[in-house]
């Protein structure tokens, strides 16, 4: 008999397979996650569930910590605690609560006098936490080039996250961290497969974040929504590491669940010897297995898509949406050409929040702030392509009058490493403001933001309304083009820096010095102090869904009432709720915050005529968009939580983001996806003031006067937990037995994935040198 040959299998599917613990029947997997990034703004709610429960955090050998989102970027010269650092209250309160629980908890946390902080999707691939064939999750929804800039001689390669070591990444809210850190597993269904091949040669000054931002043009912002992609093709393989983790990093804009680069050589290379990588045989091991981690020949995917690379020159953003993209060449596009109602509609609203005029060459646009970081572009290369451009506009060249040009590195480290390499002195002499480490004006949850009306040219990952700053505009771009803008003081094509003028220049100027990073990564990770918590009683395996386990989720059964109609596509979760909302410990309390930045005039502070200010829709408890790819962006809880509180149960609309409809869910609301006519025919029905009724049970919404009901479909396990008010972890507690299981295959078949470094002995918290500081 011949043995018959496997399905040839995907990078995806393999790495998926790989860590399955169970599976029900309808294809619902427990899924074993073998690293955790935590930070402070999605937590503390998590810990809070944990300790209320009196569970532990099961696997603190695979969980890394760090505050990146709050802190102010100033100097920490004068640093004692966080507590007289950190001025803004609630901002000071979240970052003393993550340096609590670390503490409880016994978790590794790299705080602030740590020169190993940073924003969490830096810090794990330069700690090699990140590794290939993983599972790597993070409270986030960023968990998931050898550019030839020839005529200037670069090195760079534009840069950053997990996805790019060939591993499966992904963002998730509160509840599903709490999920993960009381059993280190969550409840998934398997994503479709997506492939985006870019083949060919790329033009002169255009860096990945070039190709991620077209990319995104293309396929849009749901564009990816329910699948992994896989990046291939002769560009990616081109790409440093760097360079394909900003396009893995932005792979959440094109509405993906995960992005992801087959491993090789240079993957290898970057994580040889990093601090948590494996050492001797267990590298040889682990090698071995990472080079099986590609797509087999003839694997299927549900969706290809094929960009050559020749269609992209250097790229920048004009609207309020990543896929509002532009060639720098080109001009503000003309919303009355645009047929679609809805998309004329959001390009008018873009257009006027952003105050730009249709047809405006993109060249012709002042910048008043350009900021340099982020997840996405705030790692050593990035700085090293602003740096060449500052060079190139030669030796006495200063940033543009009246721009304010911060740059701020992804972590401490890479800060560091630019200051060996005499970056900081560059960008200084310049007039730029070289920071600390942190997200900064990437989100503005810190001092870093925009005012009302300024404009900024920004190498971050989503220029949303208010995201920067109420009122702050943004464009998305390189760290080239936004080196560019702050010398010219608007937005330039990166090419006017190049050329034989700009070699002359580069070639004039002291010779910057290049240094490995591994020049900087020689600390040890000292062991995790004991957690003070008890441990959980052992667990029982028992079959799901079982409806026997405690709960605090309401049940969703029916919900009938009045309905808020919104006609706005690709609402995204900084419109549902500003940052400043998310600096709450708490998961109520929100009602006021839905929506803020549209029911509160900035300038007057007065309720605006927004559909939720006004009566009957001030007590709606359904929402029906019209619009599709409602709640993408950023993976905050806080979304959901904030419509709870103001009433609304249920949302309706064409499509919804994955991490949304997945937090919709974890607090017993209901997304009901249904056919663009069908969300115009209710938000007709609710215009007119008419209740509808939306019964789970029977799967239907029910219309006013006597007009047939409208079905529709809900995963069945899902609408189990919904119909019964279950709670996942208490349901996932009882397969303890079967996650032990998993975990001593995993220990036999990849050990390396163990304990990251901290297999020796343990040293207690009062072994620290200072207690007072929480940087072990
Ligand atoms: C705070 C966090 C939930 C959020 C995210 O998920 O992306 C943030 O990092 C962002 O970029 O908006
Ligand atoms: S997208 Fe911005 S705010 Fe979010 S993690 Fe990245 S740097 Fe931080």
């Amino acid at each position: 008999m011949p043995i018959p040959t496997p399905a040839p299998r995907t990078l995806y599917d393999k790495i998926w397979d790989d860590h399955v613990v169970d599976v029900d029947n309808d294809g619902l997997t427990l899924l074993y996650i073998d690293r955790h990034l935590v930070h402070e703004v999605t937590s503390p709610q998590a810990f809070e569930g944990l300790r209320n429960a009196g569970r532990p955090v099961r696997r603190p050998d695979c969980t890394l910590a760090t505050v990146d989102h709050n802190i102010p970027t100033v100097s920490r010269k004068n640093f004692t605690s966080v507590e007289s650092f950190i001025e803004e209250p609630d901002s000071r309160a979240q970052c003393a609560a993550l340096e609590e629980n670390v503490k409880e908890f016994g978790l590794t946390y790299f705080g602030m006098t740590d020169k190993r902080q940073g924003i969490v999707h830096i810090i794990g691939p330069e700690q090699g936490f990140t590794l290939p064939g993983i599972t790597c999750v993070c409270g986030d929804s960023h968990t998931s080039s050898s550019l030839k800039f020839t005529s200037l001689d670069l090195y760079l390669t534009i840069s950053a996250a997990h996805g790019a070591f060939g591993s499966l990444a992904f963002g998730i809210g509160t509840s599903e961290v709490e999920h993960v850190l009381a059993t280190q597993t969550l409840l998934q269904k398997k994503g479709k497969n997506m492939r985006i091949t870019v083949d060919g040669d790329l033009h002169e000054g255009v860096t990945s974040k070039d190709v991620i931002l077209h990319i995104i043009g293309v396929i849009g912002t749901a564009g990816g929504t329910g699948c992994v992609i896989e990046y291939s093709g002769s560009v990616f393989r081109g790409f440093s590491m760097e360079a394909r983790m900003s396009v893995c990093n932005m792979s959440i804009e094109a509405g993906a669940r995960a992005g992801m680069v087959a491993p090789d050589e240079v993957t290898f290379n970057y994580l040889r010897n990093r601090p948590l990588s494996p050492k001797g045989e267990a590298w040889d091991r682990a090698e071995t297995y990472w080079r099986t981690l590609k797509t087999d020949e003839g694997a299927k995917f549900d969706i290809e898509v094929n960009i050559p690379a020749s269609d992209i020159i250097p790229t920048v953003t004009w609207g309020t949406s990543p896929q509002d993209t532009v060639p720098i060449t080109g001009s503000v596009p003309d919303p009355s050409t645009m047929t679609d109602p809805v998309k004329r509609a959001s390009a008018e609203r873009s257009l006027a929040y952003m105050g730009l005029t249709p047809n405006t060459a993109m060249e012709d646009i002042k910048v008043d702030k350009v900021f340099i970081g982020s997840c996405t572009n705030g790692r050593i290369e990035d700085l090293r392509s602003a740096a060449k451009i500052v060079l190139a506009a030669g030796a006495d060249a200063k940033i543009a009058p009246n721009v304010h040009a911060m740059i701020v590195p992804g972590s401490g480290l890479i800060k560091k490493q630019a200051e060996a390499e005499g970056l900081d002195v560059l960008f200084k002499r310049a007039g730029f403001d070289w920071r600390e480490a942190g997200c900064s004006m990437c989100l503005g949850m810190n001092p870093d933001q925009l005012e009302p009306g300024e404009r900024c040219a920004s190498t971050s990952n989503r220029n949303f309304e208010g995201r920067q700053g109420s009122g702050g505009r943004t464009h998305l771009l390189s760290p080239a083009m936004a080196a560019a803008a702050a010398m010219t003081g608007k937005l330039t094509d990166v090419r006017k820096f190049m050329g034989a003028v700009a070699d002359a220049n580069i070639a004039a100027a002291p010779k910057l010095k290049v240094i490995s990073a591994f020049d900087f990564l020689d600390d040890p990770v000292l062991p995790a102090p004991e957690p003070q918590h008890p441990p959980a009683p052992a667990a029982s395996s028992a079959s799901l869904p079982s409806t026997d386990a405690p709960s605090t989720v309401p049940k969703f059964i029916v919900v009938k009432g009045i309905t808020a109609p919104l006609h706005i596509e690709n609402v995204d979760t900084d419109m549902i709720i500003p940052k400043q909302f998310l600096k709450t410990l708490k998961r109520t309390g929100l009602a006021n915050a839905l929506f803020f930045t549209l029911r509160k005039d900035p300038h007057t502070g007065k309720e605006t005529d927004f559909v939720l200010n006004r009566a009957p829709f001030n007590k709606a408890k359904i929402m029906v968009c019209t619009g599709k790819n409602f709640g993408c962006g950023s993976s905050r809880e806080h979304a959901p939580w904030s419509l709870n509180d103001f009433g609304i149960r249920c949302i309706i609309a064409p499509s919804f983001a994955d991490i949304f409809k997945n937090n919709a869910m974890q607090n017993g609301m209901l997304p009901v996806a249904l056919p663009e006519a069908d969300c115009r025919a209710l938000a007709e029905d609710a215009e007119a003031g008419l209740e509808l009724e939306v019964d789970l049970e029977k799967q239907e919404v029910r219309r006013p006067n006597g007009k047939a009901p409208i079905p529709f479909t809900t995963d069945p396990f899902r609408r189990h937990c919904l119909l019964n008010g279950l709670d996942d972890i208490a349901l996932t507690m009882q397969r303890g037995a079967t996650i032990a299981t998993f975990e001593q295959r995993r220990s036999e078949n990849w050990s390396w994935l163990d304990g990251f470094g901290f297999k020796g002995a343990r040293i207690p918290v009062s072994a620290v040198k200072n207690t007072k500081k929480m940087d072990w």
